[in-house]
């Protein structure tokens, strides 16, 4: 998929220079951030219905428009995918996939090595982190 999003990205660099009139990426870096914003807001709620109603076809389509539109918000806002591959890498390292980083802070201590942490339930750390303020 990642593959996928790269060329997605190139092709909207590629775009965001052409003619308004008649490319949508265009048209888009024309009318700035915030409308990139409101349309990605707006492809997130579609596939948020399309779910709810158990729409999986209509799922996948807005998905495509989602994942369209944030790569334009993405390439307006400087960034690109290999940084979110390397943030959603060092998550991976430090929690296991598909794990949530802690809110605080102080529920994660540095640790030597994060492959550590993956292996140690967050309570039994967060309870070193208590006993390490007494
Ligand atoms: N991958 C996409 C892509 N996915 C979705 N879309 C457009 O994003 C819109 C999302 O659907 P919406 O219903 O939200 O939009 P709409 O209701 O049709 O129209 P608006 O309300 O947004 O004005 C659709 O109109 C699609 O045409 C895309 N437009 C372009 N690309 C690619 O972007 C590159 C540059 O293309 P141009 O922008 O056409 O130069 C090319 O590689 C294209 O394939």
């Amino acid at each position: 998929m990642s593959d996928s999003l790269e060329r997605l990205y190139l092709a909207v660099l590629a775009a965001k220079d052409l003619d308004p009139a008649t490319s949508r990426t265009a048209r888009l870096f024309q009318r700035g951030p915030s409308k990139m914003a409101k349309k990605l807001a707006e492809e997130a709620i579609e596939v948020v219905i399309d779910a709810v109603n158990g729409d999986s076809e209509a799922v996948i389509r807005e998905s495509a428009d989602l994942l369209y539109n944030l790569t334009v918000l993405w390439a307006s806002a400087g960034v690109r995918p290999e940084d979110v591959w390397r943030e959603m890498a060092r998550r991976e390292d430090m929690l296991g996939i598909a794990e949530k980083l802690p809110k605080s802070p102080m529920k994660l201590p540095k640790v030597a090595s994060p492959r550590v942490a993956a292996r140690r339930p967050i309570v039994a750390l967060e309870g070193r982190v208590s006993r390490k303020r007494h």
